[in-house]
C-alpha cells in the first residue's frame, strides 16, 4: 500500500450551515490526495450527507442535543454544553480506535483538543473564518472593559480605531448577538487556545488577508494555512443543506427567474442561516425594495422574522408586486453560489456572514452589509475598508433608506467603481485557488505537513 493511504485524518466540523461545507471541501481534498478521512459528526443537527462524499467514513457522537436544547440555551451555552459533552463522548471512541494519525476540528468544537492531547495525537485546528477574525477575537478579550462604558462616553469610545489592527474600530470587533460578554468571552478563550496545535487552517486566501496571517502566525506561534475559498477547489463538493426545510426548498425555480433578467439588473437578499430580522425592520426593508424599482430575489429564512412566522402581515403593495409581477421572487433558501454566479445578479444584500463574503468575492458581485453578530462586523470592515466591494447600511432601517442604499449599489457611478473593484478581486481569488496560486501552495504545505507528522 502506498504510504500515504496509511495516513488517517480525523476531522470535526461545527454542526452548522456556515461551517460544515467549508470543512467538507477540505476532506474532499485530502482525500482526493490519499489520505483516509474519517469525519465525526454530532447527532445534533444530523443529516446523512454521506452519499454526496463516497470515499470518506462518518462516525456521529451521540451528544443527546436537540433543536429545543438549542432554542432553550441560545447559541453560545449551546456550544458550550456540546463542547462539554462531546469530550468524554469522543476520548471513549478513540480510546477504542488506534488507526488515527492527525486530528482537524472546527475552532468551535474546541472538545478534540484536550483528547488528542491526552492521546498524543497531533491536530490542528480549522476557521471556517478569517484570519482577521481569529485576531479580532483576541483584541476583544484584551478590550472588554470598552462595552461596560455607557452613553455618550461608550459611543465615542467604539468609534476609535483599535491600536495596531488596521482599520478595524473597538465597534468592529466580534460581540455577539446570541448572549452574555461574559459568556462570550469564556467562549472566546476555549476558541483561541491554539498553541498547542501543529498549524491553523482558514477557509481564506493571502491575497485577500496577508497581513493578518503573519499577525495570526505571530500571535500562536504555529504555520498559518490559508487555503480558500474551499468552494472554489477543484475536488469541492456541493454539501446538502443541515436543515430539512431548506433542502426541500432550494428553489431552483429562482435561477430560472433569474434568467429572465437582464444582466447585473438583480439584487440579491439574503441574511445566511442564523441572523434574525426584525418584524419592523423587515416591512421596512420590504417596502424599501419595491420603491427601488430594481428586481429584487429575497431569501426569506422561515423563522427568522423576530415576532412573525409567515409573509401574510405585510403590505399589500409588497405582495402584489411578489405575486404578480417580474420584479421580485421570494424563496425559502436559494441555491446561493449559483444565483451569485448568475449574470442578472449585480448586487447582493447580506448580513457579512464569511461564506457568503467568500461566495460574492468570487462572484465578483458588490454587496451591501447589513452585520447582525461576531464575525460579521469584522467582515463588514474587510469588505468596505481593505477591498472597498461594499458599503455598509448602519443604524435603523426604514424604507426610504433601503431604496437609496440599494439604487446606490446597482447604479450609478460609485456601483460601477465597486463592480469594477470587485471584478477585479474575483480573478485574485481565482489564481489564489488555481495551480502555483497562494491557497493551492497552502494546501499542499498543509499535506507535506500531516505526512510529515
Ligand atoms: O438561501 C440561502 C442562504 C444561504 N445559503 C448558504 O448558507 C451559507 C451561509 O453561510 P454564511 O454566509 O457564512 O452565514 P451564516 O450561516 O450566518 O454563518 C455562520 O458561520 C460563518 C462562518 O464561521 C460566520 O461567518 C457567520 O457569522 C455565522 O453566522 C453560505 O454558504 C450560503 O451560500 C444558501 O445556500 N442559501
Amino acid at each position: 500500500m502506498d504510504e500515504i493511504l496509511q495516513k488517517r485524518v480525523l476531522m470535526i466540523p461545527a454542526p452548522f450551515e456556515g461551517h460544515l461545507p467549508s470543512m467538507m471541501n477540505l476532506a474532499s481534498f485530502l482525500s482526493s490526495k490519499g489520505f483516509a478521512i474519517t469525519i465525526v459528526r454530532t447527532q445534533y443537527n444530523f443529516y446523512d450527507i454521506s452519499a454526496d462524499f463516497p470515499g470518506i467514513n462518518f462516525f456521529t457522537i451521540d451528544d443527546g442535543l436537540t433543536e429545543s436544547d438549542m432554542s432553550s440555551l441560545g447559541l453560545l451555552d449551546f456550544i458550550l454544553e456540546l463542547n462539554s459533552l462531546c469530550e468524554p463522548l469522543l476520548k471513549e471512541f478513540l480510546t477504542h480506535k488506534d488507526d488515527v494519525d492527525f486530528i482537524i476540528h472546527d475552532e468551535f468544537v474546541y472538545f478534540p483538543r484536550q483528547v488528542a492531547q491526552d492521546l498524543n495525537l497531533p491536530k490542528m485546528v480549522f476557521s471556517a473564518s478569517s484570519a482577521a477574525t481569529s485576531i479580532s477575537r483576541c483584541m476583544l478579550m484584551e478590550n472588554q472593559d470598552k462595552w461596560l462604558l455607557h452613553g455618550e462616553e461608550a459611543r465615542s469610545k467604539l468609534e476609535e480605531l483599535v491600536p495596531k489592527f488596521h482599520p478595524f474600530r473597538y465597534k468592529d470587533l466580534p460581540v455577539t448577538a446570541y448572549g452574555s460578554m461574559e459568556r462570550l468571552m469564556l467562549l472566546y478563550r476555549n476558541v483561541s487556545k491554539r498553541d498547542t496545535s501543529s498549524g491553523i487552517i482558514h477557509n481564506s486566501s493571502n491575497c485577500l488577508e496577508n497581513l493578518f496571517t503573519s499577525a495570526a502566525e505571530d500571535t500562536w506561534g504555529v504555520p498559518v494555512y490559508l487555503v480558500g475559498p474551499l468552494h472554489m477547489t477543484d475536488s469541492a463538493t456541493t454539501c446538502p443543506s443541515l436543515f430539512e426545510e431548506e433542502r426541500n426548498c432550494n428553489n431552483l425555480n429562482c435561477l430560472r427567474w433569474l434568467d429572465k433578467q437582464g444582466k447585473n439588473s438583480v439584487i440579491y437578499i439574503s441574511m445566511g442561516s442564523l441572523a434574525m430580522t426584525q418584524k419592523e425592520e423587515f416591512v421596512e426593508m420590504a417596502m424599501g425594495l419595491v420603491q427601488s424599482n430594481q428586481p429584487f430575489l429575497w431569501v426569506i429564512r422561515p423563522g427568522s422574522i423576530t415576532g412573525q412566522n409567515s409573509l401574510d402581515s405585510l403590505p399589500e403593495q409588497f405582495s402584489q408586486t411578489v405575486t404578480h409581477g417580474d420584479k421580485a421572487f421570494v424563496v425559502s433558501w436559494a441555491p446561493q453560489k449559483e444565483v451569485l454566479r448568475h449574470r442578472a445578479v449585480g448586487g447582493f444584500w447580506n448580513h457579512c456572514g464569511w461564506n457568503s463574503c467568500l461566495e460574492s468575492i468570487s462572484s465578483g458581485v458588490p454587496m451591501i452589509c447589513r452585520p447582525y453578530s461576531g464575525d460579521q462586523r469584522v467582515n463588514t470592515r474587510l469588505m468596505t475598508h481593505v477591498w472597498q466591494t461594499a458599503f455598509e447600511v448602519e443604524g435603523e432601517l426604514d424604507r426610504k433608506i433601503v431604496e437609496t442604499s440599494v439604487r446606490k449599489l446597482m447604479v450609478g457611478d460609485e456601483s460601477k467603481k465597486m463592480r469594477k473593484r470587485a471584478t477585479e478581486l474575483k480573478k485574485l481569488v481565482e489564481d489564489s485557488v488555481s495551480i502555483g496560486g497562494s491557497s493551492y501552495g497552502a494546501l499542499m504545505s498543509l499535506v507535506d505537513s500531516i505526512m510529515s507528522s
